[in-house]
């Protein structure tokens, strides 16, 4: 088995002694900075004038340029979009790093494939949660915590893994679990798991089981709670107790349906696809295309999230919803990029 360490496993005296500013305070930015703020961490977050940089001050966070930030810390942790990261790097994180300074990221997209490229005397790792950032303070300020990866991709002070589990530690991460990897091994398996699992292949499902049953007559309220709103509370049972937990707490005749039907559903043909997404990945197709998207302006992106928005899922999921104050309740925040969606909920 992999070595995970836990909370108690990681000494933070080396970032103790650091200022650490923080670059972005969207869904991840918010949680690493007010997370490392209340571990006892020197913070500053780098931003531009705007809304972000409003709600950090409301937040009680030091705040400063991105220029200014980095030129005060000792490390640097990147949290602005990836798509954001090249520009704002040249322009103002590179001219204020020092020798000896740490560069930091929670997805190695623009290192791994080129899209940033650190000096050689400044230490560059990873620390990477596998949870949404609005999670990686839900769960913190709750006494828990998501698990991340860390990995090295420069050792220039000799520290770099010193500071990294410090790090980690620091936004809660050694509550859940921390474990070694590399830029490569993260940046290929968290771009898989969001596009083929997590995310991608999820809404597929959901959608495609959403319009079985309303296409041959159904209520779409009934399709769904069936489809949609109960998906939580089958994976809350995962989450706690793997597949075999949920199969627990299920009828045996869902189980039995799972068992039958659910190769039917995903099978052989969905395989051969998932690895056509990976070797995509993997050669650099997705970047290039994700890249290029970006440089003009994202007019697919834009497209389909409109179209998206417009679903009768998401119509009726928000009528839906608004009878449900606990739901409501637990709602985080929407970032920016999200609001082009026309009522989506904030
Ligand atoms: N979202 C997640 O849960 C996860 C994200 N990651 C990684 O973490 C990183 C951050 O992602 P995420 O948290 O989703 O990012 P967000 O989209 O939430 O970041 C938005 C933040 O970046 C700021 N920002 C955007 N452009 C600029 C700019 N040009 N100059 C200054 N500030 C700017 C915004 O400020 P303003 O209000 O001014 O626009 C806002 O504070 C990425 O590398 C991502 O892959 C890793 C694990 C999970
Ligand atoms: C699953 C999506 C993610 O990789 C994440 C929350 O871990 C992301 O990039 O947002
Ligand atoms: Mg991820
Ligand atoms: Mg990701």
């Amino acid at each position: 088995m992999a070595k995970v360490l836990y909370h108690n496993d990681i000494q933070e005296d080396l970032l103790k002694g650091k200022k650490v500013a923080v670059i972005g305070y969207g869904s991840q930015g918010h949680a690493h900075a007010l997370n490392l703020k209340e571990s006892g961490f020197d913070v500053v977050v780098g931003l531009r004038k705007g809304k972000s940089w409003d709600k950090a001050k409301e937040d009680g966070v030091q705040v400063a340029t991105v220029a200014e930030a980095t030129a005060q810390a000792e490390v640097v942790m990147v949290l602005l979009p990836d798509e954001h990261q090249p520009k704002v790097y040249e322009e103002s994180i590179k001219p204020n790093l020092d020798e000896g300074n740490a560069l930091v990221f929670a997805h190695g997209f623009n290192v791994h494939f080129n899209q940033v490229v650190p000096p050689s005397n400044v230490d560059v790792f990873l620390v990477a949660p596998k949870g949404p950032g609005h999670l990686v303070r839900r769960t913190y300020s709750e006494g828990a915590g998501v698990p991340a990866l860390y990995g090295i991709e420069q050792d220039y002070t000799g520290q770099a893994k010193e500071l990294a589990l410090a790090y980690a530690k620091g936004i809660g991460a050694g509550r859940a679990g921390v474990l070694e990897t590399s830029f490569q091994e993260e940046t290929e398996t968290d771009l898989f798991g969001e596009q083929a699992v997590l995310c991608g292949g999820l809404t597929s499902l959901v959608k495609a089981g959403f319009e079985t049953l309303t296409e041959a007559g159904y209520q779409p309220e009934v399709a769904y709670f069936e489809c949609l709103h109960e998906l939580k509370l089958i994976v809350d049972l995962m989450y706690e107790g793997g597949l075999e937990g949920m199969r627990y707490s299920i009828s045996d005749t869902a189980q039995w349906g799972d068992f039958v039907s659910g190769p039917r559903v995903v099978n052989a043909e969905t395989k051969e696809r998932m690895k056509e997404v990976l070797s995509d990945i993997q050669n650099g197709e997705f970047a290039k295309g994700w890249i290029l998207e970006n440089q003009v302006n994202r007019p697919q992106f834009n497209a389909v999230n409109k179209r998206e928005s417009e679903h009768q899922i998401e119509k009726v999921g928000r009528e839906l919803r608004e009878l449900m104050p606990f739901v409501k309740a637990a709602q985080q925040p929407k970032k920016s990029k999200k609001e082009v969606v026309s009522n989506a909920p904030r």
